[in-house]
């Protein structure tokens, strides 16, 4: 039985079909899997924020965080994001628990370093894995908007992708960005290919070269920050196909695969 968190980018939340929540169940209920998932739902935030004409801006791949925006990100990812994953899971025959990163203090968490401008933007300093292992035991598979709280009971607005990576390391467990696109696209003359595998050099590098951009900043980090804390396996794969997560989980390679340099790579 191996753990495996599931990242859902608010890129590709609404496009999810019913067959990828039924993959979810069916890899908790061939009883070699326990899935747990994160979402996030970057886009919704904005559209919200845009309605309460609410002005925000993001630095690298952040989104800077003043009272209100956490109000509304809260809103979005604890209330809306969240109860909508848990419904299409429960509809797939599932047993989901939504919780955020408040809730039990699943994700404590401590203001951003070295970000001081980007306001009530956290990071993960520590996770309740007792109150995961507790749920999962039950047979739910928690669903976590990433909003985390400090010991004063301060809320934090926390990047899906770093949450991910965080939980992950947390219960070793395999690292599944679920996205937009097919994988990390690099240029070759008038086309683009996905990498089938890239390592946290080539990707640093990726990143100083501008080929790497926007959300994926953020990702493609805390993609190696989840290697760094050892966990089995990092993958970026595509919502929109259909069989993508099912096909990573039979061993098949699909989407992009991050490793540590000095693992094989098969560019
Ligand atoms: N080199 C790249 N390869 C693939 N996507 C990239 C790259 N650079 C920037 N991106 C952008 O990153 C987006 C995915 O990040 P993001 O929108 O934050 O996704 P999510 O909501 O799934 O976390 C893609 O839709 C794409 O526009
Ligand atoms: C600090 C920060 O940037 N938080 C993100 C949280 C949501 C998120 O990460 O959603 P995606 O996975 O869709 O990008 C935000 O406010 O957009």
């Amino acid at each position: 039985m191996q753990y495996i968190v599931i990242k859902c980018g608010g890129s590709v939340c609404d496009a999810l079909s019913d067959s990828f929540f039924q993959q979810v169940v069916d890899l908790q209920q061939s009883g070699l899997w326990r899935p747990v998932i994160v979402h996030g739902g970057g886009p919704s935030i904005s559209a919200l924020l845009k309605a309460f004409n609410i002005t925000s801006s993001f630095v690298n791949g952040l989104r800077v965080t003043t009272r209100e925006v956490l109000d509304t990100a809260e809103m979005v990812l604890s209330g809306k994001i969240n109860k909508q994953v848990v419904r299409r899971l429960k509809q797939a025959g599932g047993k989901a628990i939504g919780l955020s990163g408040v809730d039990g203090d699943l994700l404590g968490a401590e203001p951003v370093s070295g970000h001081e401008k980007l306001g009530f933007v956290g990071q993960i300093k520590q996770i309740n894995t007792h109150l995961l292992h507790t749920l999962m035991e039950q047979g739910y598979i928690p669903v976590i908007s990433p909003i985390g709280v400090d010991q004063d009971g301060q809320h934090y607005n926390i990047n899906a992708d770093m949450a991910a990576a965080a939980v992950a390391g947390a219960l070793q467990a395999t690292l599944c960005f679920v996205s937009d696109i097919p994988g990390i696209y690099v240029e070759e003359g008038e086309s683009r290919r996905v990498l089938k595998t890239a390592t946290n050099r080539q990707l640093e590098q990726l990143i100083d070269d501008h080929v790497i951009t926007g959300g994926m900043v953020p990702k493609v980090k805390a993609a190696i920050s989840a290697l760094a804390y050892q966990v089995p396996e990092v993958v970026i794969l595509c919502g929109k196909d259909e069989q993508a997560l099912a096909a990573f989980c039979q061993g098949e390679a699909v989407g992009t695969k991050i490793v540590m340099e000095g693992a094989a790579i098969h560019g």
